[in-house]
């Protein structure tokens, strides 16, 4: 028999498949709201002018193409670390901050993993949200990680299930690695307020539980860069170690470069040495050493002060534009006499509405309306236009009712 048949023909991508989908739609006035990725009024990809000037920068200081270290580009990891952790941050300050870059996001969710499954003390078991971004349970499950679930999102109330995910965490054993959404939770754009993230760290520290961070929004939530790490500081304030993803595709609009950095907070200087040599020895047989180019922009954006200031304008007009769609479409549902309480999609933060339509739903959006989004109900607010939106809640109306 051949090589490979045993191959199996496996399913596509829940999300990269569904743009799959819309390239292969002939309507005129086809939507794509599947993935997470911005598009400005007119349905464009956006490049930050702030990253052109950037990359124009780059260019023309002839920088040579040597390799960057295992970890990669100091000067984008050191400005990532402060941009999350924040410029009065103790754990930068004491020098107890290990930081990589990384394959962007999911290299740094990837390198977490299998650094976790290598050297935590408890059990190799992950909790994560339900639902989550729907390549968290693969990722972790590569890296050797069991995966598990919390509650997080209450399908009747359209809302976050605080109390089941509470009693959730006070029933893993104690010292589980937790997942949490720093900012702009994906799928369903709902995120704890500041009095529930509280009450979360202090279940979690009795429990001794230990959090795993993925902030892929940063700024791009609310378009304040330290608000969307607040959830990130106030657990270091509270004294826990964590590690953090990061990821600069969507707040930089880095999608293609790939930008990440993935951290771990140590409990001191000593302890950080050790781990950032072991960071080091399973990143070398990854992929040895990262792309320079997209670092390079965005530090330049990070540590140039007009730069960075242009770039938080720009992340907040990106931020603004989707809470502007979001609203326009709950407006225009509401004008066409639908039945249905549509605040969730104005409550919702982030790229994403989580708009409770169910899968079969979502089905008849594509098929018949040319409207493609992921099954579980989820829409990327970015794909919304003001020359589309009407169209796209008659579509939804007529789902619904
Ligand atoms: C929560 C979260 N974490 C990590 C990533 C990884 O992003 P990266 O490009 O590796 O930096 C994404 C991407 N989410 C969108 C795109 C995708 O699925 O890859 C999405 O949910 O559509 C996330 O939504």
């Amino acid at each position: 028999a051949s090589t490979w048949a045993n191959v199996k023909e496996g399913p596509p991508d829940a999300i990269l498949g569904i743009t799959e989908a819309f390239k292969k739609d002939s309507f005129g006035e086809k939507i794509n709201l599947g993935v997470g990725a911005y598009r400005d009024d007119k349905g464009k990809p956006y490049v930050l002018p702030s990253v052109r000037t950037a990359e124009q920068k780059v260019v023309s200081s002839t920088l040579d193409k040597e390799y960057a270290g295992i970890t990669g580009v100091p000067s984008f990891t050191k400005a990532a670390a402060l941009l999350a952790y924040g410029p009065s941050s103790k754990p930068i300050a004491e020098d107890r901050v290990a930081i990589t870059q990384s394959i962007s996001g999911t290299g740094a969710l990837r390198i977490g993993g299998a650094f976790l499954e290598r050297f935590y003390p408890g059990a190799k078991t992950i909790y994560i949200p339900t639902p989550s971004w729907a390549n968290h349970k693969a990722v972790f499950s590569d890296s050797g990680l069991e995966v598990k679930q919390y509650k997080y999102y209450n399908k009747d109330t359209i809302g976050l299930d605080f109390d089941g995910m509470i009693s959730d965490l006070k029933n893993f054993p104690d010292g589980s690695m937790v997942l949490l959404h720093a900012c702009a939770h994906n799928p369903t754009g709902i995120d704890p307020t500041e009095e529930q993230w509280q009450q979360i760290a202090t279940v979690m520290k009795e429990k001794n539980h230990y959090p795993f961070f993925d902030m892929a929004y940063q700024g791009f939530a609310s378009g304040d860069t330290d608000k969307d790490a607040y959830a990130v500081r106030y657990f270091i304030e509270q004294g826990f170690g964590l590690v953090l993803a990061q990821s600069f595709a969507k707040n930089m609009g880095l999608y293609g470069e790939r930008v990440g950095a993935f951290s771990i907070v140590c409990d001191s200087a000593e302890e950080k040495k050790r781990v950032d040599s072991q960071i080091k020895i399973l990143v070398r047989p990854l992929y040895s050493n990262p792309p320079i180019h997209g670092a390079r922009i965005a530090s330049e954006i990070l540590n140039d002060k007009s730069l960075n200031k242009q770039w938080l304008g720009e992340v907040k007009g990106m931020a603004d534009r989707i809470i502007e769609m979001r609203a326009l479409l709950k407006k225009n549902l509401e004008e066409l006499g639908s039945k249905h309480n549509w605040d969730h999609i104005t409550n919702q933060i982030g790229m994403f509405a989580y708009t409770g339509l169910k899968p079969e739903q979502m089905d008849v959006l594509a098929k018949e309306h040319s409207v493609y989004a992921t099954k579980d109900g989820r829409i990327s607010v970015a794909g919304i236009t003001s020359d589309n939106v009407k169209r796209l809640a008659e579509s939804i109306y007529k789902v619904t009712g």
